[in-house]
């Protein structure tokens, strides 16, 4: 496993807006789905290309395409339907395959309740999208769902991401390839990221 820290000022620029306090849902939305764009730029920055010919108005010449990779995207509910938008501006036609999990507040066990996966799975090559990493069973149980369906080639694309759950998720999961705008610094005795976000679902969706 890999864990990309994306540095790009941009995106540090962004994060930065997002952790602030009284951020407005709109706002919160609106930044969730950037990052998420600019996530899915660099997580797709070594995908190999082949060359092939087209004509131009100068006759003809060689440009490059994106090698048969098939993507579906996966967003973890709730959060992570907040980055879809932004991710599939860059790649609008992959698939969607959507996964359902929810944390236990008290024990931090992470429940499924919903598993809609595209059925050609095991050929294509999994983006999972949720804001938070953070002690890392959602992200474990996802990636034990896709792998049950016959996934072998997992990305994951994060906001922010604790480092113990790094570390619990590379346990289990070696192979996985993971790319967030931050790695924190721990979680707090809640469960919760610090600095953090917050509750991403919350604030994405405008409950609480
Ligand atoms: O790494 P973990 O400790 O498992 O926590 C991370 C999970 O918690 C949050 O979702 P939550 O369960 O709050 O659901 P929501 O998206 O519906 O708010 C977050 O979006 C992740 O999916
Ligand atoms: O910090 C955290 C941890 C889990 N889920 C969130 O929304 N935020
Ligand atoms: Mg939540």
């Amino acid at each position: 496993m890999a864990v990309h820290e994306v540095r790009h000022p941009l995106v540090q620029h962004k994060l930065g807006k997002l952790r602030e306090k009284e951020i407005s849902t709109k706002r919160f939305r609106e930044l969730t789905g950037e990052l998420g764009t600019l996530l899915t730029y660099e997580a797709t920055r070594n995908f190999e290309t082949e060359s092939y010919s087209i004509d131009t108005w100068a006759g003809t010449t060689t440009v490059e395409k994106i090698k048969g990779k098939k993507l579906t995207v996966v967003p973890i509910l709730r959060a992570g339907v907040g980055m879809m938008d932004g991710v599939l501006s860059l790649i609008p036609s992959a698939k969607v395959s959507v996964v359902g999990l929810a944390r236990d507040e008290e024990t931090l066990e992470p429940t499924v309740y919903l598993e809609k996966l595209v059925s050609d799975i095991d050929q294509r090559t999994a983006l999972i999208i949720d804001p938070m990493l953070a002690t890392g069973g959602t992200l474990i149980e996802t990636v034990n769902i896709l792998k049950r369906a016959g996934c072998k080639d997992i990305m994951g694309l994060f906001l922010v991401a604790a480092p113990e759950g790094i570390e619990k998720v590379l346990a289990i999961h070696p192979d996985l390839e993971i790319y967030t705008a931050s790695v924190d610094e721990r979680l707090n005795e809640n469960g919760y990221i610090l600095p953090g976000l917050g509750d991403a679902g919350d604030k994405i969706f405008g409950t609480r």
